[in-house]
């Protein structure tokens, strides 16, 4: 981490390190002071997200329900699958609850990050002592990409959306498939709400 002088914050962004042992203990060694963020989507379409990454970059992975499921029926999920285990946060923050306390940490929701990305990022500012520089007039929806897009980024003058790697298409899955994943994923995500005192509205 660089030095950080009076009236700056340094931010650093790595995703796994929610999910990965060691981490907070690691982190609260560094500083036990730093504001702690974490994005967090539905879970059943954080799998198919992150399968979807994965068999962008080997096509010939098997189907997201082979992966999803322990003896290639719709019944046992495996849990030792990372698309999975990563979506069950209410066992990563227990860990990290372990070395911080929650008014440490702001959840991002990543669903209202898209609908409202302002709102979202109005809640984010609040949360690390900043003045709200971010706002409405910020974001526009781009149609084509169908997601919110940057109006003007810092230093330029054109508008900016995230890169083809975020916001790609999902493939279709079995209906089937996702109420068995949501029945899964239905009692970590009450005790995440209940944890965190905030409803995703994960359904
Ligand atoms: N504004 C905007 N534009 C594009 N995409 C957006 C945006 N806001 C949120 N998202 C969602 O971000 C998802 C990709 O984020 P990742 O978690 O893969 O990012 S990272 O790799 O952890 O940095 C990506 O997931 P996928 O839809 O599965 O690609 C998006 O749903």
């Amino acid at each position: 981490m660089p030095a950080t002088i009076e009236g700056q914050i340094t931010m650093e962004k790595t995703p796994s390190y929610f999910i990965t042992k060691g981490v907070p203990a690691r982190i609260h060694n560094m500083s036990r002071r730093v504001k702690l963020l974490i994005v967090v989507r539905d879970p059943v379409t954080r799998a198919i997200s992150d399968y979807t990454q994965a068999v962008s970059k080997r096509p010939d992975l098997p189907s997201f329900e082979r992966m999803a499921f322990v003896n290639d029926s719709v019944g046992l999920v495996d849990t030792s699958w990372g698309a999975i285990r990563i979506g069950v946060y209410v066992k990563h923050l227990e860990r990290w609850l372990q070395y911080f306390p929650l008014e440490q940490m702001h959840f991002v929701s990543g669903e209202r990050l898209i609908s409202d990305p302002a709102g979202e990022m109005a809640k984010v500012q609040r949360f690390l002592g900043l003045k709200c520089v971010v706002t409405e007039k910020h974001f526009y929806f781009n149609t084509t990409k169908g997601f919110p897009c940057l109006k003007k980024p810092e230093g330029s003058g054109s508008p900016h959306c995230l890169g083809k790697t975020k916001g790609r298409q999902h493939p279709h899955i079995d209906a089937k498939v996702l109420q068995r994943l949501r029945d899964f994923f239905r009692p970590f995500n009450q005790k995440f709400y209940q944890m965190t005192g905030q409803d995703f509205g994960w359904s």
